[in-house]
């Protein structure tokens, strides 16, 4: 089995070269790399795109239980106090946590590897989780349809916990999330002639704030939404009157109703934009996940295995807005996802995110003794 020196050296491996969604080529090579390092008598090991399946031969068939680890980075320039194993991918950082993810993959998969287990198994290395989502085409996919585990489970970093912390409760707990890309198309001009042009950094700012209305005047106040705008682009030249601007969001709701309701919303400001400013604007919402629900015997039967261990802080917690494609595995196989504390200054998505390594020890154990019990 892995030792904590050497999970905290894979960790550190996989942070250097972090990958966007589908481009995980040397990730795989990587992950593949380690898993030919086990003993390989129980392993079956296949890829999917740039994932991996491992399927762990266990004492029993008649059962399949599935550990799923998201595998991709993101598009950020990263700010870490790091300096000996920093990015080295520029404008690429794993700031969601998943060289975690991985790494804790890795090191429950390597014990298994040496102890059979009481079921089968099957690892999940997913590609593409912050975008386009690669957890619904892969359970669409041969390779995993035929070993579709019958229970599953998967964990996400949470820099708001301390180490030792898992927090999950029953029911929902991401959000419905859908991505937005909205492109303002009109006339452009010098900017000494304003009345000759159709500027679409003004029409892009209004729109901007008219989104802003909806989550305040149109979603019901004991329900929730997120409308959150990340990106506003327009214009090449400060003396240039623009004729493009595009703006990017993510969308977040608690049903799959007020997601029409916000999107319907959306659609009505962007017509009502088209007139007030003689323009045209065309909408995408880029990838959909559904939400994280957690099924309430197998999450149940975690919780109460958390509770006789002393290691184990749990937190039953509130819902998040934060979305996760894990959420299609939960919508055809019962099981759950919690929070694993990891104690960073810094929250997911930033740039400076430090999540305390010791959390990969007490997660496999934690995690290969729930898996034995
Ligand atoms: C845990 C986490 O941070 N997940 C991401 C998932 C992104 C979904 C999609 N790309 C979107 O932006 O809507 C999150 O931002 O919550």
């Amino acid at each position: 089995m892995l030792s904590v020196e050497q999970l905290t050296k894979i960790r550190r491996d996989l942070h250097r070269i972090p990958e966007i969604g589908y481009k995980e080529v040397k990730t795989q090579q990587y992950l593949l790399g380690q898993i030919a390092q086990f003993p390989q008598e129980l392993l079956t090991i296949k890829k999917w795109k740039t994932g991996i399946l491992v399927h762990v031969k266990g004492l029993d068939s008649s059962k399949t239980i599935g550990y799923r680890a998201d595998i991709d980075g993101l598009p950020i320039v990263e700010q870490t106090s790091y300096t000996d194993f920093r990015s080295t991918h520029e404008g690429a950082m794993h700031a969601c946590g998943h060289d975690l993810h991985m790494t804790i993959a890795l090191g429950v998969l390597s014990y298994f590897a040496h102890q059979q287990p009481k079921y089968n198994q099957v690892f999940i290395f997913q590609p593409a989780e912050e975008g386009p989502g690669g957890a619904k085409p892969m359970l669409e996919s041969a390779e995993l349809i035929e070993w579709k585990p019958d229970k599953i489970m998967a964990l996400h970093i949470a820099p708001e916990y301390p180490v030792g912390t898992i927090a999950i409760k029953t029911g929902l707990l991401f959000a419905n999330t859908s991505e937005l890309f909205i492109t303002l198309k009109g006339k452009g001009g010098h900017a000494a002639y304003p009345h000759t042009a159709n500027d679409m950094v003004v029409a892009a700012s209004h729109l901007v704030t008219q989104l802003q209305t909806i989550v305040s005047r149109n979603i019901n106040p004991l329900d929730a939404g997120v409308v959150t705008i990340g990106v506003i682009k327009g214009g090449t030249k400060q003396n240039i009157i623009a004729d493009t601007a595009v703006i990017e969001g993510t969308i977040r709701t608690r049903s799959i109703e007020t997601m029409k309701l916000i999107k319907k919303r959306i659609e009505d400001l962007s017509k009502g934009m088209e007139t007030g400013f003689n323009c045209s604007i065309s909408i995408d919402y880029g990838a959909n996940y559904c939400q994280v629900y957690n099924e309430e015997s197998a999450t149940n039967d975690f919780i109460e295995y958390l509770k006789g261990q002393e290691s184990v802080n749990l937190v039953i917690c509130d819902e998040a807005m934060t979305g996760e494609d894990f959420g299609y595995f939960l919508e055809e196989i019962p099981g759950f996802m919690f929070w694993l504390g990891v104690d960073s200054k810094y929250g997911l998505h930033d740039a400076r995110l430090e999540p305390n390594e010791n959390a990969i020890g007490f997660a496999v154990q934690t995690i290969v003794n729930y898996l034995a019990k």
